[in-house]
């Protein structure tokens, strides 16, 4: 129960709507515990006109027909009441699931970059949705079912202690057997649907990966060994499944059986205790097995609840286990830090630690506001790491990020993030339209504005040729723009934010020269009192920049201007001849 104690801020959030639903629940079963007396009762009329105790056959009509009406009454009031009960609880338990849910949603938010690279999406789904479904269930039936059983049980064995004790004992003696058979059976069930869960969970990451990834499935043809995968996947699944259902098939006979034997006690002590005088009327008895009936459901719930209780704790600790996770990354500054843009990096090195890779070793440059700086080199010589450090996707594991001379970890992180305007090497759209995409950067931007950044990353005239316009809406990862397209929204999206600090990470690399050419031009104009950063691997993409810095292995190994690397022996100058002959070719 330790888990679920998470819960108990939401039960105070909601405390008067549960107060209430308790009072109504006490209410319903009150009017509910009538019945069987009024039924009773009207056993007793019969039975005194039988023993002509009554001689009157009016009198007992009359008697009958009031004794039907109050039971009508009854009725009717317990059946409200318990509408409201579960209006009530269920109600606060969708509540409590939509806070849950948006707790962790943010929270999900909240953490870094290597949550992600740990856990995968599908078993992040899961338990956003099934796990905190389970929680429900706790929040939810099994709190309304427990106050139900609670005061259903005190209202009606107090009563029938007051009428038959020595009946009443007879008559509940099975029903502990009951309840614990019911909480066994449900242990059973709970290990059965967990394993069932564990194997939703691989069905769900299964098949989310499988339709990400369905581009590449295509391309290669593996349609049907995928399919088989996903067969035996959800054969082993189903086996699962149908071991639960064997187990949980026992559940209703086991009852069945249970009331029955009661049922039997009650008429066979009952009928034995009438006969020899210690129950005077035969109505007792007809109350009796109204109320076996009565609380037979409540008794098996004790069992069903406390399984529910187990589910939800163990849904709950899987929950706790990634709220408790801590955000390697927070903001700690409160105050406001505005962001002009001078970077420098001075003996910064970093280490993925996942991987150990150590992807930056003693990196040093400085950038003020105004210039562009290329970043140059070879695939994995640690080009977007260094973007990604400015933007505090990870924390520099050595060495000192300073902006406008503050080191990076003093700065509002919001206002660094608000200040950046980030393109990453694989552009990511989101399935809305190319104008939401584009706004996605700036959510309150005019029309004109969402034209002009579009105009500048030199995509304007694709849109418009789309019969929707900037309406379009893309697929999931915008699969209905070509690889350059996408690039080029994305690059609508960051400048349309108008960040101090720009970030493009190799995102001209599906555009041909021309429109390279264009883009650049427009960018130049753009990042006049920006800082830019471009990362390449093409020279004409960084040779216009202020400065130039070359990167194998994680380290610089040659920095300065266009003119004065392709005058230098090295790196730069063999790529610029290289790239340079390709061209004319
Ligand atoms: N998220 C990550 N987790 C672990 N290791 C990583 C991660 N990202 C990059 N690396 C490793 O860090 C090194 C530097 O990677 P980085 O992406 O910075 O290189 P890059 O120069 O941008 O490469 P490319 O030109 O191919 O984009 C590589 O060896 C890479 O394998």
């Amino acid at each position: 129960m330790r888990a679920l104690r998470h819960l108990n801020k939401y039960f105070l959030k909601y405390k008067y709507r549960l107060l209430i639903g308790i009072a109504i629940t006490i209410i319903a079963r009150i009017f509910a515990t009538l019945v069987p007396t009024l039924v009773g009762d009207s056993v007793d009329v019969v039975e005194q006109y039988i023993n002509k105790d009554i001689t009157d056959l009016s009198e007992v009509k009359n008697g009958l027909i009031i004794n039907i009406l109050l039971i009508l009454g009854a009725v009717l009031i317990s059946a409200f009441f318990t509408f409201l009960m579960r209006q009530t609880f269920i109600v606060v338990s969708r509540f409590i699931e939509f806070d849950l849910k948006n707790e962790v949603f943010q929270h999900y938010e909240k953490l870094s970059l290597n949550f992600y690279k740990k856990n995968r999406t599908g078993d992040l789904m899961n338990r956003i949705s099934e796990d905190v479904s389970k929680v429900r269930m706790y929040v939810g039936p099994a709190i309304m079912y427990s106050v139900n059983t609670i005061t259903l049980f005190v209202v009606v064995i107090g009563y029938m202690i007051s009428i038959a004790p020595e009946l009443t004992l007879y008559t509940v003696t099975p029903l502990p057997i009951l309840s614990i058979s019911i909480y066994k059976l449900s242990v059973a069930i709970h290990k059965r649907s967990t394993v069932v869960q564990e194997f939703l969970s691989k069905l769900t990451t299964f098949t989310q990966e499988s339709f990400s990834g369905i581009t590449v499935i295509k391309a290669y043809g593996i349609e049907t060994q995928t399919h088989q995968n996903f067969t035996d996947l959800s054969n082993t699944s189903k086996d699962k499944n149908l071991d639960l259902a064997k187990v949980q098939a026992l559940f209703f006979p086991l009852m069945v059986l249970l009331i029955g034997f009661s049922n039997i006690l009650v008429i066979y002590i009952g009928g034995k205790q009438f006969l020899d005088g210690t129950i005077k009327d035969l109505g007792v008895i007809v109350e009796f097995i109204i109320f076996v009936n009565m609380l037979t459901w409540p008794v098996a719930t004790v069992g069903w609840v406390s399984s529910i209780v187990q589910q939800a704790e163990a849904s709950q600790v899987r929950i706790n286990e990634f709220l408790s996770q801590e955000p390697e990354i927070t903001n700690t500054i409160s105050q406001d830090t505005p962001i002009k843009g001078n970077i420098s990096f001075d003996n910064v090195s970093f280490i993925y630690d996942d991987t150990n890779i150590t992807a930056l070793k003693k990196v040093s440059f400085e950038v003020n506001t105004g210039e562009t700086i290329g970043i140059l080199g070879k695939t994995g010589s640690g080009k977007s790491t260094i973007l990604d450090l400015i933007g505090r996707l990870y924390d520099a594991s050595s060495g000192e990020i300073r902006i406008d001379g503050t080191p990076i970890r003093n700065l509002n992180l919001t206002n660094l993030r608000e200040s950046i305007g980030y393109v990453p090497q694989d552009a990511f759209l989101f399935s809305d339209s190319i104008k939401n995409n584009i706004k996605f950067g700036k959510e309150k931007a005019t029309d004109d504005e969402v034209y002009k950044a579009s105009k500048n990353a030199v995509v304007h005239d694709n849109i418009v040729g789309f019969s929707k316009g900037y309406d379009t809406v893309l697929g999931e990862r915008g699969i209905t723009l070509s690889g350059g397209q996408k690039q080029r929204v994305s690059i609508a999206r960051a400048i349309i934010k108008e960040p101090s600090i720009l970030l493009f990470d190799d995102c001209l690399s599906a555009v041909d020269t021309e429109t390279e050419e264009e883009i650049l031009q427009n960018l130049n104009n753009i990042s006049k009192d920006k800082t830019t950063f471009i990362v390449s691997h093409r020279v004409s993409t960084a040779k216009n920049a202020d400065k130039i810095i070359v990167l194998e292995d994680g380290q610089i190994i040659q920095q300065g201007t266009h003119n004065q690397l392709i005058n230098t022996e090295g790196y730069y100058k063999e790529l610029y001849l290289k790239q340079l002959s390709e061209k004319e070719i």
